[in-house]
Parts: structure tokens; sequence; C-alpha cells
């Protein structure tokens, strides 16, 4: 891809939020929330890039450091090809008009008393253009998204939620962006009519050129719109790709743990979804190296132990039992027999997972959970260091980013496995078609 193609650059974004301010906050020592940190990527001419991720990875964070929004703590955005924190007066002015937002509530985000050909005016008052041809400009943009210009004088409250968002997007397209954040933008609207909304985004997208970045926190919305996808966990990208090369051949495990849980409308598979074990961490305190590495099904052993893969996976489980009471522990042979049926681990490992029996039997298990923790995870490249890794992909010829371990030469274990299709090219499981 040429820098002409290349729309948007993101480049080692980064967000921390410190909690508190003032004289009484300054006397403690202040948290900070590290809501983005070291994000980077491009968004070509035309594209949609789809970004995902359960609520709180910072997507909203993200793309509001994006537009400016809110000021980045690190790393910047360059705009055609410009750097955003460098521009001032004119072009400043004229890269906002080049970069719209669309939030998830339809409803907060209209004003109530005004009509909404006015509501759709108001950009291009704020930005001074179109002077004497606005109203015939709004008319006009209502028709694009799909309402009747011949409600230009109606409130609000007279359309249903698709239709007000409908409004959103003719009032993000009054100024003539090339460039539009879509924050969850169907999220609040009922599944019937998701896909109407899409697919009017969609036509306009290719009517006026216009390039999206889409967040969303629902994979089947994901598919419908995206050329490529970016994953999100606790403030990091885990995974880019093209759309059918993210759905066909995930490479994260966070992003095949999203990926299983989506739920298939099949009453024969009993199969065990992939749900994922365990809270996603504070962002106060992430974990070092890889963020997912505290649920991660597929955590590396550290090679110190040499343990088999059988071996590594049942330390792994009773680690996290451990540090989760998940289980009763009365009697060492039930707990033996419950996470090690066939016999504990030799020489070290086993010794450091006899202690945490002996630990958990005597009700110590903080300090049975510590020693674990500490003697097999924390020793893990999962903790030790930060993924980052390109991938080569198997549909299409463009970069597959994933920052997992498991593509690490030197790393012996388990190869991150594709998952199964979760529904047909299109993409629609879970979004209905018709308005
Ligand atoms: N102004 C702020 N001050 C402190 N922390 C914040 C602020 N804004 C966001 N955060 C924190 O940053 C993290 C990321 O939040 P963000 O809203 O970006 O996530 P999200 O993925 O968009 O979630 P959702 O889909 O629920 O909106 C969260 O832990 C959130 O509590």
């Amino acid at each position: 891809m040429t820098d002409e193609e290349t729309l948007l650059r993101v480049d080692g974004l980064t967000k921390h939020f410190t909690q508190g301010s003032g004289f009484v906050a300054s006397l403690f020592e202040q948290e900070t929330v590290k809501a983005v940190e070291d994000v980077s990527f491009d968004i070509q001419r035309g594209e949609t890039l789809g970004l995902v991720g359960e609520s709180g990875c910072g997507k909203s964070t993200l793309a509001r450091t994006i537009l400016r929004l809110v000021d980045p703590t690190d790393g910047a955005v360059y705009f055609n090809g410009e750097n955003l924190a460098e521009l001032s007066g004119e072009r400043l002015r004229a890269t906002r008009e080049d970069m719209q937002m669309i939030f998830q509530d339809p409803q907060s985000s209209l004003d109530p008393r005004m009509k909404i050909g006015p509501i759709v005016e108001e950009p291009m008052k704020a930005h001074g253009l179109y002077k004497g041809e606005r109203e015939s400009r709004a008319r006009m943009l209502l028709e694009k998204v799909g309402l009747d210009p011949q409600h230009y004088n109606r409130y609000p409250h007279q359309f249903s939620g698709g239709q007000r968002q409908r409004v959103n997007l003719a009032r993000a397209l009054a100024v003539n962006p090339d460039f539009i954040v879509c924050d969850e933008p169907v999220s609040a609207l009922d599944v019937s009519i998701q896909a109407q909304v899409l697919n009017t985004m969609q036509d306009l997208q290719e009517e006026f050129g216009l390039t999206y970045l889409f967040i969303a926190h629902d994979l089947s919305v994901i598919r419908h719109i995206s050329d490529r996808v970016a994953v999100m966990y606790l403030g990091q990208l885990v995974e880019l790709a093209d759309k059918t090369e993210l759905f066909e051949n995930p490479q994260h495990p966070y992003t095949q743990a999203l990926l299983q849980s989506i739920p298939v409308p099949d009453p024969r598979s009993t199969g065990k979804r992939g749900v994922l074990e365990g809270d996603v961490p504070s962002p106060i305190d992430p974990p070092s190296g890889c963020r997912f590495r505290t649920r991660c099904p597929k955590l590396i052993a550290p090679p110190e132990y040499d343990l088999t893969e059988q071996e590594w996976s049942a330390v792994r489980e009773f680690m996290r039992a451990v540090d989760r009471r998940t289980f009763e522990a009365t009697d060492g042979e039930a707990v033996r027999a419950e996470f090690f049926p066939d016999g504990t681990p030799s020489g070290e490992a086993g010794d450091l997972v006899e202690d945490a029996i002996a630990g958990v039997l005597t009700d110590d298990w903080d300090a049975a959970a510590t020693e674990l923790l500490d003697a097999f995870a924390e020793q893990s490249i999962c903790a030790k260091e930060k993924p980052d890794y390109e991938v080569t992909p198997e549909h299409g010829s463009n970069q597959h980013y994933a920052a997992c371990h498991l593509h690490h030469t030197g790393v012996a274990g388990e190869a991150p496995q594709s998952v199964p299709s979760v529904g047909d090219d299109e993409g629609d499981a879970g979004v209905a078609a018709d308005d």
C-alpha cells in the first residue's frame, strides 16, 4: 500500500487517565488508568476498519483520541499524511471538517427541541459552509440517508430509533467529510433494523467516498460492514487482518474465544463454547507482556520445567483454580485426582505443585496461588515480553498482525487453531435484513 492510499495512520497511540486532581489528590499516590497503550494501524481510503472488543477495552477512548477530542498521552495520528498535533488555524479547522463521528445513542445526540432539518444544517453553519444552500443540502442528505425530505420540519421524537440514527448520518455528512468514526452506531437499535442501517452506511460510503472506523462489540455487525478487522483487548490491539482472514483463520486466542462465543443457531451443537474464564484485569495495573495471558487458555509453559503439553495443561488449570479458589480443598488425594489424574509432574514442577496442594489444604490459598503464579505464569514468555508478530495470511495478501507469542519461532507448543466459520460469507448471523 502506498502512502497515497493511506488516509489515517495511528502510530503508537497511548492514552492514560490519571484519577483525581487537585491538592488533596496530589497528596495520595494517583492511579493511572491505562486505557489505550501503544496502538498502531493504518486505514486506507474508502475502506472500513472494524474495531471490536469487550466493553471497557478502550475502543471509545481510542476513537476519541484519534479525533483529538482528548489529548493523547503518547503517539501520533496522521491524517492525509499530516500529524494532527502539529495542525493549527485553517488547516486544523479544515481537518476537523473532514473527520466526523457518530455515536451509539441516536436519541441523546439529537436536540429534542430542534427540527431535524436545522439539526442537519448545524455543522454547515458551525463551519460557515454552504451559505444560501443549506436547506436544500439538508433535504438532499435526508433523502440520501433514506428519510423523506418532506420531514425536514419534524422533531426527533417523531422518528424511530433507526430513523434517528439516519438523521445523525445526514448530520455527519453535512460538511462533506472523508472519514467517519462510527462508535457502536447500531448497538442501540433493534436487531431487525440493524442491517438496514448498515446497508445504508455502505451505500453512502460508496457514493461519498467515505472511510470508516467502525466500532462495535458485536462480531456479526463487524462482519457485515468491515473490510479489515482490528481486535482490542485491555487497551491494546491483539490482532488485525482482512475480514475473511480474521474470521476464518484467527490467530490470537482472544479472537478465537470471541468468535467461539458467538451463539450458533444450531440446537444439535453441544460443544463447549469458548467462554472466557476469569475477569478482565484492571487497566490500572494490567498484566505484563501479553495482557490476555491471565485468561489465556494457551499460556505458554516456562521452558525451564520441561513439562509435556499434558502436564503443563494440568499445572495451568490447577494454578488458575487455586488463584480463583474454584474448588473445595479438604483432601489432597481428591485434589490430585481432580487436577492430575495421571499423576503430578516430576522434578521441581511437581514439588511446587505439592507445596501448593499442602498450602490450600491448610487454607493458605493466597500463598499457594502466589507461589504457583510466580513459579509458572510469571516465568512464561507471555509475561516477559510484549508479543508483536506478523503471520502469513491464508486468505488474501494483506498484513495479518497477531500479538501472540505462539508465533515466536522458539516457542514449542500448540499453534493457534482456526475456529469454524460462524456464518455465511456475508456474515449476517444475528443481523436481520429488514427495516
Ligand atoms: N475520562 C476517563 N477517566 C478515567 N478513566 C476512563 C475515562 N474514560 C474511560 N476510562 C476508562 O478507560 C477504559 C476504557 O474505556 P472505554 O470507554 O474507552 O472502553 P470501551 O471499549 O469503549 O467500552 P464501552 O464499549 O463500554 O464504551 C475503562 O476502564 C474506562 O473506565
